[in-house]
């Protein structure tokens, strides 16, 4: 748990001058526009051809740039060039670009800013550029002094192995410009919400403790205006629906006792899309993906305790076209849909995962079975608890354990199950965390502090080892040999990875977790028509 300023890159910067700003959102743009000689228009129009940008909020800065000094010559024969608008207009077009990213990645309080608004009608922070106000005057309304202001937004990550709390400080130094993500809270606590299935008012206790951390960081006067919500993911979607929704009700009844905003909707089980789409705005966010105007971007995979989920963005049409049609999601993000791959596999997550392998998912009779798997250390043997359920596990005593067995073993839960993306054969990056990331860094395939890059071919190598030499790893953990060789399994025989394909192992990207629940913030700041 802490929380520490992010570094500047993960600041979104203000592009536009201060200067400019101020007249971005001043009547006189649109006046200015309103002059522009039709010439000038259909230049820009032209320019903007086949790009994915609306041509007009770049008229508009187009316009405010043509006024500043450098270019007042060049606006005053419109006609004259249409390489010099063109140029101009690419020029004008990047900047617009990044800043309709930042407009787009950087979120604030509506109704802090509702409020501002109506005092100050000069300001529009809408998440667009200048609106089309008909005006009738220049003057341009003095902008306040020392303006600055903080808000948080509380995002409740209800896993099926744990609850997780981010909290996220947002800065907005001044009226015009977007608010930038200043830092991150983040604590945990096991088991998850599921565990209580039958017990909701002692599974509360673990949300009280949580909103406990959120009153020490949220300074007491913010309270009242920071929206608290909790979404939950596979632990809660795999319950009988009464009794997720006993836990649910029992966690508004919480929220709505605490002194933080409780928005409509503030409690839910999110879908798996959702979950999927969301990790891949957070990462693509932290990694700056979201404002370079190449539109590349990287994939992401999320392997939690009771589903998995993969996301990206694909480069060719045959990958959407030869994909189930639910597999397929639109975001509309910066003026512009992104069209997903992305799919949750219910079930296939890796502790779910673990129960499949040992023929324990759905299986009666708890009290006397032992479920035995090939996977695990042949002496090992203990009482296992997972949702609120407790298993007896082993390994095979007087059979055989070893990687090849686990392998045919892990086969039956992953084949014919998992889709396998036509595009995922290239060459795209992944970013892979939360049980990917763990299970690499207690392998010891990477560094626990810092992540790192690994191939499809190393999870294989070190499952291998793993499972080959299961005494020397059984302090560690005795399902590391299961875990790493699903985890291989899933990669190759799921997903349909190469050997070589290029694993971003990562926790948190300046200081952020990788979850959906920065994406999930996002979504509920401007609501991102996730479709
Ligand atoms: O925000 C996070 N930061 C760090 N790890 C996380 C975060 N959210 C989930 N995890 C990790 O995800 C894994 C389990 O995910 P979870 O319990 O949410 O499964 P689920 O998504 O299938 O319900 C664990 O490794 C847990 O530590």
């Amino acid at each position: 748990m802490g929380a520490k300023a992010l570094p500047n890159s993960t600041q979104v910067p203000s592009l536009l001058p201060s200067a400019l700003s101020v007249l971005l959102i001043s009547p006189l743009s649109t006046q200015i526009a309103n002059r522009t000689p039709p010439p000038l228009i259909s230049a820009l129009h032209h320019a903007s051809a086949g790009s994915h940008l609306q041509w007009q909020p770049l008229l508009h800065l187009y316009i405010l740039k043509s006024f500043s000094q450098q270019d007042r010559a060049r606006t005053a024969n419109t006609s004259s060039s249409i390489k010099t608008l063109e140029s101009l207009f690419q020029e004008t077009a990047s900047q617009a670009f990044s800043c309709l990213q930042c407009r787009q990645a950087t979120y604030y309080n509506h109704h802090m800013y509702n409020r501002y608004r109506a005092l100050n009608h000069h300001s529009n922070m809408d998440n667009q550029l200048p609106p089309e106000v008909p005006v009738a005057t220049e003057a341009v309304a003095p902008r306040p002094v020392n303006f600055s202001r903080t808000f948080y937004g509380i995002m409740f990550d209800a896993g099926s192995t744990g609850t997780r709390i981010h909290i996220y400080k947002f800065i907005q130094k001044d009226p015009v410009e977007l608010p930038v993500l200043d830092n991150e809270m983040y604590h945990a606590v096991k088991p998850g919400l599921s565990a209580y299935a039958d017990m909701p008012d002692v599974g509360g206790e673990s949300i009280r403790q949580l909103l406990k951390v959120a009153k020490k960081t949220i300074p007491k006067e913010q309270w009242i205006q920071t929206p608290v919500v909790l979404k939950a993911t596979a632990g809660l979607r795999l319950l009988p629906q009464e009794k997720a929704k006993a836990l649910l009700n029992e966690v508004k009844e919480i929220f709505d006792d605490s002194p933080f905003f409780v928005p409509n909707n503030s409690v839910t089980i999110m879908n798996g899309t959702n979950e999927g789409v969301l990790a891949w705005v957070t990462v693509n966010f932290l990694t700056g993906h979201l404002y370079a105007k190449t539109r590349k971007t990287v994939g992401i995979l999320d392997l939690g305790g009771g589903s998995t989920q993969i996301t990206f963005l694909p480069r060719l049409k045959k990958t959407v076209l030869t994909a189930p049609s639910d597999y397929i999601a639109k975001i509309n993000m910066f003026n512009s849909t992104f069209e997903l791959y992305t799919h949750s596999y219910l079930g296939n997550g890796l502790i779910a995962a673990r129960l499949a392998t040992l023929g324990a998912l759905g299986a009666d009779g708890l009290d006397w079975k032992v479920f035995r798997s090939s996977c695990l250390p042949k002496k090992f043997r203990e009482d296992w608890s997972f949702g609120g359920l407790t298993y007896k596990v082993s390994g095979i005593p007087d059979g055989f354990a070893g990687y090849k067995l686990c392998y045919q073993e892990i086969l039956q839960v992953v084949k014919g199950i998992v889709h396998q993306p036509f595009e995922v054969k290239g060459s795209s990056i992944f970013y892979a965390f939360s049980y990917y990331y763990d299970r690499a860094v207690e392998s010891g395939l990477i560094d626990g502090s810092r992540g790192g890059t690994v191939e499809v071919r190393d999870f294989k190598k070190r499952a291998k080892e793993v499972c080959n030499k299961m005494t020397k790893y059984r302090p560690i953990s005795p399902f590391l040999c299961m875990d790493m060789t699903y985890i291989t399994c899933l990669l190759k025989e799921g997903f349909g990875f190469k050997d070589s394909t290029v694993l971003q192992l990562t926790k948190k990207v300046n200081n952020v977790e990788t979850s959906w629940a920065l994406g999930a913030i996002f979504d509920h700041f401007h609501n991102l028509n996730i479709h």
